[in-house]
């Protein structure tokens, strides 16, 4: 039996934290211990990006009111900014407001972190005078960049914010981390989705990607040739993580072991995607808290980019990792799962996958991972959707509608 996931310990009802009164300026509470040790930053924007940093020789301004920020937080970023300050890294977080979901639930999200001791400035990652003031304050070492478009469907409501989050975006940081001295070491989030129609399994890092079905798959996709140029032009240190649909407490509620619980409770009937000839839909469904150990261990391994202010001065590092929990499950299972933890009978709508994107199974091979950062999952789809669904009947509980 997996421990328990270091946020179960944290309230997690709504009524429980005591939200901002203005949506506007926070202050920023500079900890004094913030300047005397190491540091690590994180910036999430939308869905989330980290910055971090190491370095005892630039303190952070112990004037409180430097800096005004507004924050909403990311799921990963959420729970890696937190495992991070747990174990005494320095965080700054950045995200960027967008409603792409439930704005109250990243407002929450916020509220955890400010009492653990992180702080999230607002702002996108496409404002470069922004980073490179952040840049100023702080010679950070390391930057965790989980800020994206997510979700697989939505790409085809909304194409541009894609472009905007995944590529603009991330162009603009590896544009601001290549100028700054000493240059950071990045690792951000990739995608599953870059196997696209591959048909071999398990997934490897070495096959190809050149298949993606969906926009957002292709985003991501260009994001890991991006970054080769980065790395090839400017000496970047990058590592990318390929995560197979992350779940967990805190979760995104657009994604479909959310919202089938939310949709389950309300007595809604929810669609079940089969593909051809009654084919099965699976996914290697991966525990928050096993991304998370990636995620630590694939910046813990990162080495020092080797350029500085825009000049490359050696070869650097560049990485792929998938991030998976090697056990695809059939989506018809998760729902049966869900089905026993809520006690409710759900009303199934069968139908044909649609053709928007989405893949009809994923299975990551991990033993690149396994090897290189000593990754090795451990939760299965049970024990993981039953610390999700405690945690989301207490968080829903109190009268808050479940997130739309
Ligand atoms: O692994 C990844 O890289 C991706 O994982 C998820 O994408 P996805 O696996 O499609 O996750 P969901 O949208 O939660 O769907 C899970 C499964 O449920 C199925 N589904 C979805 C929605 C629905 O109404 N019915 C249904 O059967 C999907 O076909 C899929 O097999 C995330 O949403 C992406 O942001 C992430 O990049």
């Amino acid at each position: 039996m997996k421990q328990m996931s270091h946020l179960d310990n944290i309230p997690s009802t709504p009524g429980k934290f005591k939200m901002e009164k203005s949506p506007y300026i926070h202050r920023l509470r500079w900890h004094s211990s913030l300047a005397k040790l190491t540091f690590w930053s994180l910036v999430f924007l939308g869905l989330i990006f980290l910055f971090f940093f190491r370095s005892p020789s630039n303190p952070l301004p112990s004037d409180p009111s430097r800096r005004s920020l507004r924050t909403y937080t990311g799921f990963v970023g959420t729970h890696v900014s937190s495992a991070l300050k747990r174990r005494g890294d320095g965080v700054l977080g950045l995200d960027s407001f967008n409603d792409y979901y439930d704005p109250s639930l990243k407002r929450a999200r916020q509220a955890l972190l400010e009492r653990t001791g992180v702080f999230i400035v607002e702002g996108d990652i496409n404002d470069s005078a922004l980073l490179k003031k952040l840049f100023e304050v702080v010679a950070f070492t390391h930057v965790m960049h989980l800020a994206a478009q997510a979700g697989v469907r939505y790409a085809m409501e909304n194409p541009g914010s894609y472009v905007h989050s995944n590529i603009a975006g991330l162009v603009n940081l590896l544009e601001v981390c290549k100028s700054v001295n000493p240059q950071p070491a990045i690792v951000w989030a990739s995608s599953s989705s870059v196997y696209g129609l591959n048909s071999k399994v398990p997934f490897s890092e070495k096959d190809r990607t050149d298949q993606p079905a969906s926009l957002y798959a292709a985003t991501k996709k260009a994001g890991e040739e991006i970054a080769h140029t980065y790395n090839h032009i400017y000496g970047l240190s990058l590592t990318g993580l390929r995560f197979f649909t992350v779940y967990g407490p805190w979760g995104r509620p657009d994604m479909a072991y959310f919202f089938f619980t939310r949709d389950i409770l309300k007595g809604k009937s929810i669609s079940i995607f089969e593909a051809a000839n009654h084919g099965t839909v699976a996914r290697d469904f991966t525990y928050i808290d096993d991304i998370v150990k990636g995620c630590l261990a694939a910046l813990d391994t990162a080495e020092k980019s080797t350029g500085s202010g825009g000049k490359k001065k050696g070869p650097a590092q560049l990485r792929v990792f998938n991030l998976g929990n090697t056990s695809p499950v059939p989506v018809s299972d998760l729902v049966s799962i869900l089905e026993r933890l809520l006690k409710v009978k759900a009303k199934r709508n069968i139908m044909k996958l649609p053709r928007n994107g989405d893949v009809q199974f994923t299975h990551a091979n991990i033993s690149l991972a396994q090897r290189e950062l000593g990754y090795k999952p451990t939760t299965d789809l049970q024990t993981g959707l039953k610390k999700f669904v405690r945690w989301y009947l207490s968080y829903y509980s109190g009268g808050k509608k479940a997130a739309g």
